[in-house]
């Protein structure tokens, strides 16, 4: 019996600053019924789905930064998502900053979740691999601080049972590193769902800007095909707040193929019939962990 279930890639265009969370909500929604319409059983949105990029800017101000974040989920804005997922009986994923209290103490997270199609949420996570700088560099066009805004996720990858299948999530830069992958199929995922919100200049090196859609597809066909997984990777894309950010949202199978590319820069979603039996063309052959696979030999590691 195959396990198919129809995915939805819900890329978001750019979000302004002074856009409110029921403004966004009431995308988010549009796109949710787009789905709903196509049959889909999964929506991906991206990270930080609920408002601007807002690591673009220095802020000095806590309160300020705090505007940001979300402290409760579903917050009464987002409570509408909630609701009608659950009454289309879709699970979705997507991302926020979480401000929350844990031991007595105030942490910062980039965050993802997973809602199933109940409206629980199953699977919660807290982003791993936090790109940019922590101080304020005026001499960039346009800042990256997430090291200054969110701590460190401090819990492994986690993996959740979701409409018959294991599902996990990563956070954008996350999605560059071959470990995610490897880590969460050795914890059995079959689906990994990763939202990312991609500026098409990198100040450090910016003689690979024509590179960013390449490398964005490189690492996750790569990490798709090596894992024998399915990948559903999903941007805020279009000029937000006069940065150009990457689109091309896709859903890629565990042979590497993609099977899904958005072809706009604005809000759209693009859907695919995933059967996540396809795991096993890899896993029973030339990805073969437990035959092949020599982690006695990969020392340095
Ligand atoms: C400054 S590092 C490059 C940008 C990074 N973006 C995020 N959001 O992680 C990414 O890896 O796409």
């Amino acid at each position: 019996m195959s396990r198919e279930i129809i995915v939805a890639a819900a890329q978001m265009g750019p979000i302004a600053r002074h856009e409110t969370r029921t403004q966004v909500v009431v995308r988010m929604l549009a796109l949710l019924e787009k789905a709903a319409r196509r049959g889909a059983n999964l929506v991906v949105y991206p990270e930080l789905t609920l408002t601007t990029f807002f690591p673009r800017w220095f802020m000095a101000d806590q309160a300020e930064i705090d505007t940001f974040f979300e402290t409760e989920m579903p917050s009464a804005e987002v409570a509408p998502l909630f609701a009608r997922a659950r009454e289309l009986g879709i699970a979705m994923n997507f991302g926020y900053a979480e401000k929350t209290v844990i031991d007595g103490t105030m942490r910062r997270f980039n965050t993802a979740i997973l809602v199933d199609q109940d409206g629980n949420i199953c699977l919660k996570y807290h982003k791993i691999h936090l790109p940019g700088h922590p101080e304020h560099e005026p001499w960039r066009q346009f800042q990256h601080l997430e090291k200054r805004y969110f701590e460190l996720g401090e819990a492994p990858y986690g993996c959740a049972d979701v409409l018959g299948g294991k599902m996990s999530m990563a956070i954008c830069n996350d999605r560059r590193w071959p470990e995610t992958y490897r880590e969460v199929s050795l914890r059995g995922a079959e689906m990994l769902l990763i939202g990312y919100n991609t500026p098409l200049h990198y100040p450090l090196a910016p003689e690979h800007d024509h590179l960013q859609s390449f490398h964005n597809h490189l690492c996750m066909q790569a990490g798709a095909y090596q894992n024998g997984l399915w990948v559903v990777a999903v941007g805020k894309a279009g000029t937000e707040e006069g940065v150009a950010m990457l689109g091309q949202s896709c859903i890629i199978a565990p042979t590497g193929e993609i099977v899904a590319l958005a072809s706009t820069t604005g809000d759209e979603v693009v859907t695919a019939c995933c059967d996540l039996d396809r795991c096993q063309e890899l896993r029973e052959n030339i990805f073969n962990f437990s035959k092949n696979r020599r982690p006695d030999m990969y020392t340095a590691i």
